[in-house]
């Protein structure tokens, strides 16, 4: 890249975010919803100009990005699988503009759950039950000789809140002339669950790319992970946050050959036991504890991510 007046255009990407899009599966009169929230971005070195030159010539206006996202939408039959309706989006825009390098499309899927009315599964309406996210994150570049690099492909959860009300403990940490945080053998835990995991996806044939991605169980995957965290989350006997994570993204990566990489991003919510003792003698803490006071801010933040050791197999 050549330099003018000593600066460079060192990176570029564009495009549209934040289109919202509903799209209603009306296969049959149970209806299903997908409420996503996509970011389509372009780049490659044709688009330099119309950053240093004001020249437009190459740019597909990102009003043209956003009729895409609707176009895609109307015919696939993918949108339900974000990480298949996200690389729809980047082939079309590798396929179309031929001078389009590397497309990243992110996208969000918001929460609808059937409503259950007179305790039966109604067909066509739904609640928001709770503000969790599934995500999908995917980087395609144009290789050589008509291949498609998948740079990266992440999918995950965001803003899972959980909470349990015994099972975890924190004990025998550094007590030092800084330390006030008493041992404790039963406390609250709690946590809004951020969670990736990647994919390990080979440079495929533009024409096996859909294909090849479509052997991937992807809605299995968040499904089970998803039921991992829960799981693993309650039934651990939790000496730490940091322990707890280390389980769900271990158990993962040996269920599913497709993950290399798991991460957690678990802030500690915390919840202390309210002393009461100026009332009366009241007990309310330690085995005595049930009032306690959430605490919005400051929060632990523990974070991790486990890796497949080379050479090593996925239990299948
Ligand atoms: O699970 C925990 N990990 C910590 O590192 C920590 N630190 C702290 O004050 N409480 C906790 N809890």
């Amino acid at each position: 890249m050549a330099a003018v007046n000593n600066v460079f255009l060192d990176k570029q990407e564009y495009g549209k975010d934040k289109v919202r899009l509903l799209k209603v599966h009306k296969t049959t009169k149970i209806h299903r919803v997908d409420d996503l929230t996509i970011r389509c971005l372009l780049s490659g070195a044709e688009f330099t100009t119309s950053y240093t030159e004001a020249s437009n010539k190459r740019v597909v206006a990102t009003d043209s990005i956003k009729n895409t996202c609707y176009i895609l939408a109307k015919s696939s039959k993918v949108v339900d699988t974000l990480e298949l309706f996200a690389a729809e989006l980047a082939n079309h825009f590798l396929n179309t503009y031929d001078w389009v390098e590397g497309a990243h499309v992110t996208i969000i899927r918001h929460r609808w759950a059937r409503m259950n009315i007179d305790g039966k599964p109604h067909n066509h309406s739904f609640w928001r039950d709770g503000e969790e996210t599934r995500q999908t994150d995917l980087f395609v570049k144009r290789g050589a000789n008509g291949l498609r690099n998948v740079v990266a492909l992440k999918s995950a959860i965001a803003g899972l809140l959980v909470l349990k009300t015994t099972g975890s403990s924190f004990e025998d940490f550094v007590r030092d002339e800084y330390t006030t945080l008493p041992e404790t053998k039963d406390r609250i835990l709690s946590t809004c669950v951020d969670s990736t995991w990647e994919f390990n996806v080979p440079a495929v044939k533009t024409e096996h790319f859909a294909s090849h991605l479509a052997q991937i169980p992807f809605n299995n995957i968040y499904d089970s992970v998803r039921d991992v965290t829960c799981k693993t989350f309650a039934e651990d006997e939790s000496a730490s946050v940091q322990a707890t994570l280390y389980k769900m993204a271990a158990q993962s990566i040996r269920n599913w050959k497709w993950l290399d990489r798991v991460s957690y991003a678990l802030p500690n919510k915390h919840f202390f036991a309210v002393d009461l003792n100026y009332f009366r003698g009241t007990k309310n803490l330690q085995e005595h504890a049930d009032v306690y006071q959430p605490v919005a801010d400051p929060s632990g933040l523990i974070t991790a991510t486990v890796a497949r050791a080379p050479g090593s197999h996925a239990r299948l």
